[in-house]
């Protein structure tokens, strides 16, 4: 074929690595720094079976089937401005470490949706999330095209956990996990198929707030937070923190691992 003669080289054509599309890609490169970060986190116990049914080998899930549902409210992020986040995990262990699992995330914002997805494969969907003081109580939504689908409430920055920051702020750099799947052009072949350890960097913790929450979570077949559901709520926590993204690390691949 006459287009396979050249080098082909994409330096050639882009300085930098080209992202799609190359008139105007739809995402900046990183690092993304992230500025007051505001963030309600409930952990909650599900059942065996449905954390089982969510957690892929060779991740094995924690004690306890504890499971975190966290809205983020990204208020000031370089490249991509702000924004608000729902990440859903599991805690799990990677060859005998603990670790979470991010298992589907909702996003209002397309290009830190498609930045997560192509490059760390962060399974990250549009959705509706919403973070915000109503009253006296941190509140957080997620609507899915209008419907709303999970609730989230808790006192505002009740009870001050400042003589834990030190603690905490090594909490949120466990190691976090994503199962990056592309499939290749034929629709059908997997291309990539990884677990990803996203890497956390400059991680400063500026506040930090715990208290009772309450969780609420309606099944729906878009969106199915419910499909983890509430056994007991364990937790509430509010953390106000800094901190950059930028790449990840290939933890085990399984498609290399299919062909050993
Ligand atoms: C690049 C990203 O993955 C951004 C995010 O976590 O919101």
């Amino acid at each position: 074929m006459d287009s396979m003669k050249h080098n082909g080289r994409v330096s050639d054509w882009f300085p930098e690595y080209p992202v799609m599309s190359t008139l105007r890609p739809s995402y900046p490169r990183g690092p993304w720094h992230y500025k007051d970060m505001h963030q309600l986190i409930v952990t909650y116990e599900s059942t065996a079976e449905a954390v089982r049914a969510v957690v892929p080998r060779p991740l094995q899930p924690a004690e306890g089937n504890r499971v975190t549902i966290e809205w983020r409210n990204m208020t000031d992020v370089s490249g991509f401005g702000p924004y608000v986040e729902i990440g859903h995990s599991v805690a799990c262990t990677f060859e005998g470490k603990p670790v979470i699992y991010v298992f589907q995330a909702f996003l209002n914002s397309e290009s830190p949706t498609l930045a997560g997805r192509e490059i760390l494969g962060f399974p990250k969907r549009h959705g509706e999330p919403e973070l915000k003081a109503v009253r006296e109580v941190l509140t957080g939504t997620l609507s899915y095209g209008g419907t709303q689908v999970a609730l989230a409430t808790m006192p505002y920055r009740m009870v001050d956990l400042s003589d834990r920051l030190a603690e905490i702020e090594q909490e949120l750099q466990t190691t976090q996990l994503v199962l990056k799947l592309l499939p290749d052009v034929d629709n059908h072949t997997p291309k990539v198929a990884q677990l990803v350890k996203v890497n956390l960097y400059d991680v400063r913790l500026k506040g930090a707030w715990g208290g009772p929450a309450e969780l609420f979570m309606v099944p729906h077949v878009g969106c199915p937070v419910a499909a983890l559901p509430v056994v007991r709520v364990l937790e509430g926590r509010q953390h106000l923190w800094d901190m950059t993204l930028n790449d990840g690390e290939v933890v085990y691949d399984y498609l290399e691992a299919e062909r050993r």
